[in-house]
């Protein structure tokens, strides 16, 4: 077996506060909540000729930028089966409908996701294809893995892993 190292990033301003609600078991849907979602991300692989798997200012830097776009927003799915995000014509406001159930927001407060529903799973695997482009780790010889997890209350997190292809 061949070692390999991971490089991990996970600091108290990864950290943005935005409220979601999902579906779950078919209709069910959840109110209107906030979590403080919290960024933890490793690349794995094997050292390059600085003796890094990948730089963390690099990774934090990214990871920063993501946080900050979901920081304070509403974070609402466009691809759900059942609750439907439309954009008002004026471009002001954004509308989220569920069954009878109508919220109404700034389009400023949210953040629209290509996702089919706002679990923390989804949205670490969000977090991590953005990832793979801001870091260009398809071009990265040397790693292999990108790790991207998301604790949405304490003690309650997801994780995707996502292969990086040019090895
Ligand atoms: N594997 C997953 N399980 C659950 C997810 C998820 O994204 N992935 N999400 C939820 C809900 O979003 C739920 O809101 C979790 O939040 P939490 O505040 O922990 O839920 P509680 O109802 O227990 O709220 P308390 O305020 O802590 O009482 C559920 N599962």
């Amino acid at each position: 077996m061949t070692e390999t190292f991971e490089a991990c990033v996970t600091k108290d301003s990864l950290v943005f506060s935005a409220a979601h609600f999902i579906t779950f078991n078919g209709n069910i849907c959840e109110r209107l909540h906030g979590h403080n979602w919290r960024l933890d991300v490793s690349i794995a692989g094997h050292l390059d000729e600085n003796h890094y798997v990948f730089d963390f200012i690099a990774m934090r830097d990214a990871c920063q930028s993501i946080v900050n776009e979901l920081d304070h927003k509403v974070l609402l799915p466009d691809r759900h089966d059942s609750i439907t995000v439309q954009t008002s014509d004026d471009g002001r406001e954004v509308t989220a409908r569920f069954e009878e159930r109508r919220w109404v927001f700034p389009v400023e407060d949210c953040a629209i996701l290509p996702l089919e529903n706002t679990t923390a799973e989804l949205i670490a695997r969000l977090i991590g294809q953005q990832l793979m482009t801001a870091l260009d780790l398809a071009s990265v010889r040397n790693v292999t893995s990108l790790k991207v997890s998301v604790e949405e209350n304490f003690g309650q997190w997801a994780t995707v892993t996502l292969p990086v292809g040019a090895v």
